[in-house]
C-alpha cells in the first residue's frame, strides 16, 4: 500500500503533544505549560502519520518520565523509541532515534550508569567544531549546497559586504572561519568587475585556530582565482591557540583600508565561553570596521531547562531534518553523515549540563542584545541583499526552495522552512564612541529579551528585474565586441538579457571564466580533466539535441514565421550531428571509451533541467533564453582561449574552436536577438497581462538555473563533485 504523510515532523511534535496533554489532563502535574506548544495543527491523517505521531508520543513521555526521575517509567518508553525508530527511515523515524540516543545518555548520567566523563568519546569532537568540519568536509559541502538556507544567507551576507565596501580603494576582508573560501569568491567577482572605483588592493585575513594547513589551501586557491579576476589580492592567516588570544595588533591593517568581517555560523561556538567571546566583539571592534555580517544558527538552548530545552531543540532539529527528507534522498550518504553530526549536537544538548554543554546557540534577539551592549548598530538589510536571498532559493531543482520562508525580525533576516526559524543573518555597524559592555550579563544571566517580530513577505516588496545590483560589467560578449561595426544595429539598442547579465554579472563570470576554462586558456590544463569534461559533455550533446528540437517545436507553435526563427534554430540543430561525430573522433584521440562512461550528478542534473525545459509548462520564450544561455557560456569561455593573451595549447585549439569560432558567436548573436525581442514583447504585455510578468520571471530564473549549472559542469570535470 502507498504510504504517504500529510504532517510535517513539527506537526507530529504538536499532535503528540495535544495527545499528551489530554491523556495527562487528569494527573497531578500541571502541564498547561506544554499548551503553547500545540498550535494548530490539520485534521487529516494518514496511516503513516498515525504511526510517527504514537512514536512522537513515546519520546515525549520518555522526556518527561527522565525530567521527573521516574526512571522506571523512562526505561519502558525508551525500549519503545530505540524499537520503532531508525536512522534510516522518515524524517520522524531519525529524530526520535537521535532524540531516543540523547535521552539515553541523559538516562545513564542520571542514573548513574555512567559518569559524564565516561559518556560517549566523540562528543569531545564538539570541541573542535574546525576539525569535525574538515572531516565532513564533502558531506557537509553537500548539505550546504543542497539545503536552500545556506546558500541565501551565503549570497545576501555578501552582498551586504559588497555594498559597505564598494567606495573603498583598498578592502580588507576579516573572515572568522573561512573553510572552502566560496563566500570571498563573491567578494572577489564584485570587486573585480567594478569599474569605479578601480579596487587597488584586496587583502583577506582568515582567522583560525587549527587547520593551518587547510586555511592556507584556501589561501592558495582565492590567490589563483584573484589572478584569474586580475585582481590585486593579499592573503593572510592569523592563527591563535584560542580566540580568547585575538588581538588587533595580529591584523596587518593599513591606513585608508575599509575593512569588513564576515562571521558565518561561528560566534555560536563562544557562547560557553562568554569571556572569550567578548574579547573578540572588543578585537574586532578596534578593527575599526565598517561592517559586520554575522549568520547564526537561530536556535535557543543556551539557558533554558532541561523540558524547556527539549521542545526548543527538538522543534528546531525537525525542521533541519524535514529539509533534508525534502532535499535529499534517505539513502543519501552525505545525509546520514550529517545527520550523525546533528545527533551528536543533540545529544550534547540534551544529556549535558553547565561545562559539558558544549552546543549552545542563542536566538537573533539574544544576540542582538549582546551586540548592542558593545554599542554595535543593527542595520536593516538591502533590496539587493533580500534579491539575492530570494532568487538563489527560486533557483533551488524543482523548486525545493520555495519552502525557504523569510520573515524579519527587527532589521535582519531569519531564513526558515515552511515557517520555521533556521538562521539568522544580521548586519552591524560598529559605533566607536557607544556601549554598555556590563550588560553582556543580562544576555547570558536570566533576564527578559525583548523579542521584536514583522511578518514580512520578500516578495510583495520585491519585483524582478527592478533591483539594480551595484557591480557592473562589461555587458558585451567578446563576440559582439569583435563584431562592432558587422551588426551596430543589433548591438545599439541592449536589450533584457544585457540587463540581467549585469544584474547577475557575478554568476555569469563564473561561468565564462571558470579556473577550469583558464588552465586551458593558460595551459596548465589537467588532462584528465579534460578527458573526463570530454567524456562527459559528449553525453550532454546527445541530451541536448532534444532539447533543441523541443524548443524548435515551440519555435513552431508559438513564433510568427516571418523573424526566420526557426531557421537559426534548426541551424543549430543541424550541427549537432556534426558536433556529436566530432565528440566521437576526439574521443578515440585521446583514449577515452565513450561506451563505458556513465553521466556523473551534475551532468545529471543538468540534463534533467533540460527535460524540465522540453516540458510543455515552459513556453518558447523562457526556452530560447536558456537556450542562448547555454550555447553563449560555452562560446565566451571557448572565446577566451583563443584571445590574444591566450597560451592554449596547439591540441586544444580545435576544441576551443569549435565554440570559440567567430561563425559560432554570430549565431549565438542571433539567438539572443531572438530571446531579446520575445523578452522585450513579454515586457511589454508584462503591464497588461499577468502571464506576462510570470514569463519574465522564469526566463531570468532558467538564464541563471543555466549559468549555475555550467560552473557545477566546469567543476565536475576538475574532479569536483
Ligand atoms: C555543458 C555544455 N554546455 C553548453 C554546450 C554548448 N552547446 C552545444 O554543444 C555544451 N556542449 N555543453
Amino acid at each position: 500500500m502507498a504510504t504517504f504523510r500529510t504532517l510535517s515532523t513539527g506537526d507530529v511534535i504538536r499532535v503528540a503533544i495535544a495527545r499528551y496533554l489530554k491523556f495527562y489532563s487528569h494527573g497531578f502535574v500541571d502541564l498547561s505549560w506544554l499548551n503553547r506548544f500545540c498550535g494548530s495543527v490539520p485534521g487529516n491523517f494518514s496511516e503513516e502519520d498515525v504511526k510517527d505521531v504514537e512514536l512522537m508520543y513515546c519520546l515525549l513521555v520518555s522526556a518527561e518520565k527522565i525530567g521527573s526521575l521516574q526512571f522506571d517509567s523512562a526505561s519502558t518508553f525508551l525500549n519503545q523509541c530505540e524499537k520503532f525508530s531508525s536512522k534510516y527511515g522518515s524524517s520522524v523515524q531519525r529524530i526520535v532515534h537521535y532524540f531516543t540516543e540523547a535521552l539515553r545518555e541523559k538516562f545513564d548520567l542520571e542514573t548513574g550508569r555512567i559518569t559524564s566523563k565516561g559518556a560517549k568519546g566523540e562528543e569531545n569532537m564538539l570541541l573542535y567544531p574546525e576539525v569535525m568540519v574538515v572531516n565532513l568536509k564533502p558531506a557537509l559541502l553537500a548539505c550546504f549546497l543542497e539545503l536552500p538556507f545556506y546558500q541565501a544567507t551565503r549570497f545576501a551576507g555578501m552582498q551586504a559586504i559588497i555594498e559597505s565596501v564598494a567606495a573603498a580603494k583598498r578592502v580588507h576582508l576579516i573572515d572568522l572561519e573561512i573553510r572552502s573560501g566560496a563566500q570571498c569568491m563573491l567578494l572577489m567577482q564584485a570587486l573585480a568587475t567594478q569599474h569605479e572605483p578601480q579596487v587597488e588592493l584586496l587583502t583577506i585575513t582568515a582567522v583560525g585556530t587549527t587547520l593551518r594547513h587547510e586555511i592556507e589551501e584556501t589561501g592558495k586557491t582565492l590567490a589563483y582565482f584573484a589572478k584569474t579576476l586580475n585582481l590585486p589580492f593579499s592573503f593572510k592567516v592569523v592563527m591563535v591557540t584560542s580566540l580568547k588570544d585575538l588581538n588587533e595588533n595580529l591584523f596587518e591593517l593599513h591606513k585608508g583600508e575599509v575593512v569588513a568581517i564576515h562571521s558565518s555560523i561561528t560566534l555560536h561556538h563562544m557562547i560557553r565561553l562568554p569571556n572569550c567571546l567578548e574579547s573578540v566583539i572588543r578585537v574586532l571592534k578596534n578593527t575599526n570596521p565598517q561592517v559586520m555580517v554575522v549568520t547564526e544558527i537561530e536556535a535557543n538552548d543556551n539557558l533554558l531547562s532541561f523540558e524547556d530545552r527539549f521542545f526548543e531543540v527538538l522543534f528546531y532539529y525537525s525542521t533541519f531534518f524535514d529539509c533534508m527528507e525534502d532535499c535529499m534522498s534517505r539513502s543519501d550518504q552525505n545525509r546520514m553523515m550529517v545527520e550523525e553530526l546533528l545527533g551528536q549536537a543533540i545529544r550534547n544538548i540534551i544529556a549535558n549540563e553547565g561545562e559539558e554543554r558544549i552546543v549552545r546557540h542563542m536566538k537573533i534577539d539574544a544576540w542582538r542584545a549582546f551586540f548592542s551592549s558593545f554599542g554595535l548598530v543593527e542595520t536593516e538589510l538591502s533590496m539587493s541583499s533580500l534579491y539575492q536571498a530570494e532568487l538563489v532559493v527560486k533557483n533551488f531543482a524543482c523548486g525545493k526552495g520555495k519552502y525557504c520562508t523569510f520573515e524579519k525580525n527587527g532589521e535582519s533576516l531569519i531564513v526558515g522552512w515552511k515557517g520555521s526559524p533556521h538562521l539568522s543573518l544580521s548586519v552591524w555597524k560598529f559605533h566607536q564612541d557607544k556601549g554598555r559592555e556590563g550588560f553582556i550579563h543580562h544576555v547570558f544571566g536570566p533576564g527578559p529579551l525583548s523579542v521584536y517580530k514583522v511578518s514580512w513577505d520578500p516578495l510583495s516588496t520585491l519585483k524582478l528585474g527592478s533591483v539594480s545590483v551595484p557591480v557592473s560589467v562589461s555587458r558585451r560578449s567578446t563576440a559582439e565586441k569583435k563584431m562592432e561595426g558587422k551588426t551596430r544595429e543589433d548591438l545599439e539598442k541592449s536589450g533584457m538579457i544585457d540587463t540581467w547579465l549585469g544584474k547577475h554579472s557575478l554568476l555569469y563570470t563564473g561561468a565564462t571564466r571558470h579556473p577550469f576554462i583558464l588552465s586551458i586558456r593558460d595551459g596548465t590544463v589537467d588532462l584528465s580533466s579534460f578527458k573526463t569534461w570530454l567524456g562527459q559533455d559528449y553525453l550532454f550533446v546527445r541530451e541536448f539535441a532534444p532539447f533543441v528540437a523541443s524548443v524548435l517545436v515551440k519555435a513552431w507553435k508559438e513564433s510568427d514565421d516571418s523573424y526566420g526563427d526557426r531557421e537559426v534554430i534548426l541551424g543549430g540543430l543541424a550541427s549537432l550531428n556534426d558536433e556529436v561525430e566530432w565528440f566521437k573522433r576526439e574521443a578515440s584521440k585521446w583514449g577515452v571509451q565513450l561506451s563505458s562512461i556513465s553521466p556523473q550528478k551534475a551532468n545529471e542534473n543538468y540534463c534533467r533541467f533540460l527535460e524540465y525545459l522540453m516540458s510543455p509548462e515552459v513556453g518558447y520564450t523562457v526556452a530560447i533564453t536558456a537556450f542562448w544561455a547555454i550555447e553563449a557560456v560555452y562560446q565566451e569561455s571557448f572565446a577566451h582561449c583563443l584571445d590574444d593573451g591566450a597560451n592554449t595549447p596547439r591540441e586544444l585549439r580545435e576544441t576551443c574552436q569549435r565554440w570559440g569560432n567567430d561563425g559560432f558567436g554570430q549565431y549565438c548573436l542571433s539567438l539572443k536577438k531572438i530571446a531579446n525581442r520575445r523578452l522585450e514583447k513579454a515586457s511589454e504585455d508584462a503591464r497588461l497581462v499577468d502571464a506576462s510578468k510570470e514569463v519574465l520571471n522564469k526566463a531570468e530564473v532558467a538564464l541563471i538555473r543555466v549559468m549555475e549549472h555550467e560552473v557545477e559542469f566546469w567543476n565536475m570535470s576538475r574532479g569536483g563533485s
